[in-house]
């Protein structure tokens, strides 16, 4: 195992007032036992928006698997809604980030969006009417209502991320995860699922988003975490998307503009 990086400029902010959807104690993660990722510290209260940051390779997306048991905890605990991993799995509902769901695989939209609930009812079993309608009522949310019998290939990319998004509402967790789901979707579709993820987040949902875009991480995140292979800095948006948190994080991604603004370059 390699040795981790040198502790973070930024201390970690804990959020404890609400009651606990996720929460990560001193926590490495990682795959096969190797960690890519030190030193997590985090709460998110149900009802509220992290937003997870950071440059290609951060470990934005690992963070995220690992909930779902698709990377590990390799030190450290996580929680979520009050039970520990690896029991945890499968409490949250999960967007990936790529989906591997073949466009040509002949499912409509709603199909798609029912398989969010095979988890409450058992996948073996035969989906009801109450099912059927909780996924009209997930594609509804994200504007997609009219588009139920639609073969999910024949969607556009952007209408493909809300359907998933719906999918994961259809689940009805109490968590949701998302990863980079704004990644090449249309200004519409954007829009859509930040609207669908206020509404959740008003109904005690708390949401975990990966993205790149810092104005959305400013926008809808009650806090915002830095990550580059550990956590660089955590709390409000306003204290941690500054120009100096910025650029210890992202190094020389991190190009200061002369208006004192720092704009973010991928390479
Ligand atoms: N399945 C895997 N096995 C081993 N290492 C992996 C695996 N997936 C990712 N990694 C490594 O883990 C580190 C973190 O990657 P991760 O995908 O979590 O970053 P990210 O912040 O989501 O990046 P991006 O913004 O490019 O999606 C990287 O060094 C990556 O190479």
């Amino acid at each position: 195992m390699a040795e981790p990086p040198p502790p973070g400029p930024v201390p970690a902010q804990r959020h404890a007032s609400q009651p606990t959807a996720l929460r990560i104690e001193a926590a490495g993660f990682g795959y096969r036992g190797t960690t890519v990722l030190w030193d997590v510290e985090l709460t998110v209260g149900e009802g509220r928006t992290l937003a997870l940051v950071g440059p290609n390779g951060a470990g934005k997306s690992t963070l995220i698997k690992s909930v779902t048991g698709l990377a590990d905890l390799v030190t450290g605990s996580v929680t979520v809604l009050g039970r520990a991993l690896p029991k945890a799995r499968g409490l949250a509902a999960y967007v990936p980030q790529a989906e591997t769901l073949d466009p040509d695989f002949p499912v409509s939209a709603a199909d798609v969006v029912l398989m969010g609930r095979y988890r409450r009812i058992g996948w073996w079993r035969p989906t009801g009417r109450a099912d059927r309608d909780a996924a009209l009522a997930a594609l509804d949310r994200v504007g997609l209502a009219d588009r139920a019998s639609t073969r999910f290939g024949l969607l556009s990319g952007g209408q493909r991320q809300r359907v998933l998004v719906a999918r994961a509402i259809a689940a009805e967790a109490r968590l949701l995860l998302l990863d980079e789901p704004l990644n090449g979707v249309d200004a519409t579709s954007q829009e859509r699922i930040l609207t669908a993820l206020g509404e959740l987040t008003a109904t005690g949902t708390a949401v975990v988003i990966s993205t790149h875009d810092l104005a959305v991480a400013a926008r809808i995140a009650d806090q915002v975490c830095v990550l580059n292979g550990r956590q660089w800095a955590a709390g409000t948006p306003g204290e941690v998307l500054t120009p100096e948190v910025l650029r210890e994080a992202y190094g020389n991604h991190a190009v200061d503009l002369p208006d004192g603004r720092t704009m973010l370059v991928e390479t």
